[in-house]
């Protein structure tokens, strides 16, 4: 693999190129022009002509970029990176929290792919993000080697969206929603409740609370 000396700043944008070229890829688009890019990822036109010019990748003029070539060539580069990739289901209030955070420079995971139902945000990029339609669940979590999901949805649709992630393939599910999921033995289910959290810390406050 060719080592590539880039800075840190162009390093970092390289997987949200790299997600927003799959989505163009998978809707058949052909090329792209900084200034299409610049709109979608938020970046620059001029910051992103610089940073494909450190790969040695450079548009012409009145074509722009071919999507699949750059995909091919940020995906190489990306592959060196043994981070897992985990799927967020429901880009609502919590959802988008937790695709703005991202789990990246504290932790070995990152968020991959996140997938919803509304078709306001299906196909945008959030947070550097691809948001997928719920549709493309078990494709893209088999195509990303996905292996973990949050679960963000109302809790009237989580037991289905849990049945699905499991038949997709999914080993853990960090699930969100109050609802206690019902999936088979082999999935790991961690559930994460703030209430809980702050319904313990007020019982300790007020009942040892007294120095
Ligand atoms: N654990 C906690 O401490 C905690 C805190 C806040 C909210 N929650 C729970 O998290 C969940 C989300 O809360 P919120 O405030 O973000 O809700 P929200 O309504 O803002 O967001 C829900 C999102 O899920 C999407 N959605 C609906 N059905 C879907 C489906 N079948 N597949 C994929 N996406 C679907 C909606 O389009 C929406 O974008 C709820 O279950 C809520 O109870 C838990």
């Amino acid at each position: 693999m060719v080592e590539h000396d880039i800075p840190r700043a162009t390093a970092k944008r390289l997987p949200i190129y790299y997600r927003y070229l799959k989505l163009l890829l998978d809707s058949g688009t052909v090329r792209v022009s900084s200034n299409e890019l610049s709109d979608a990822v938020k970046f620059d036109a001029a910051t992103i002509r610089r940073d494909f010019s450190y790969f040695g990748a450079l548009g012409k003029r009145g074509y722009g970029y071919d999507v699949e070539a750059l995909m091919t060539f940020f995906g190489e580069i990306l592959n060196q990176d043994t981070l897992a990739s985990v799927a967020l289901v429901g880009v609502g209030n919590l959802g988008q929290a937790l695709l703005n955070f991202n789990f990246h420079q504290s932790s070995n995971a990152r968020i991959a792919a996140a997938f919803d139902v509304n078709p306001d945000i299906v196909n945008t990029i959030q947070s550097g993000i691809p948001v997928y339609s719920l549709d493309d669940l078990e494709k893209q979590i088999t195509d990303q080697r996905i292996d973990v999901a949050i679960v963000t949805v109302p809790a009237d649709v989580a037991q289905d969206v849990a049945k699905r992630l499991a038949t997709a393939g999914v080993r853990g599910i960090l699930n969100f929603t109050p609802l206690r999921l019902d999936v088979p033995k082999s999935i790991r289910v961690q559930n994460v409740d703030l209430t809980n959290e702050l319904q313990t810390l007020l019982y300790f406050i007020n009942n040892f609370g007294e120095k």
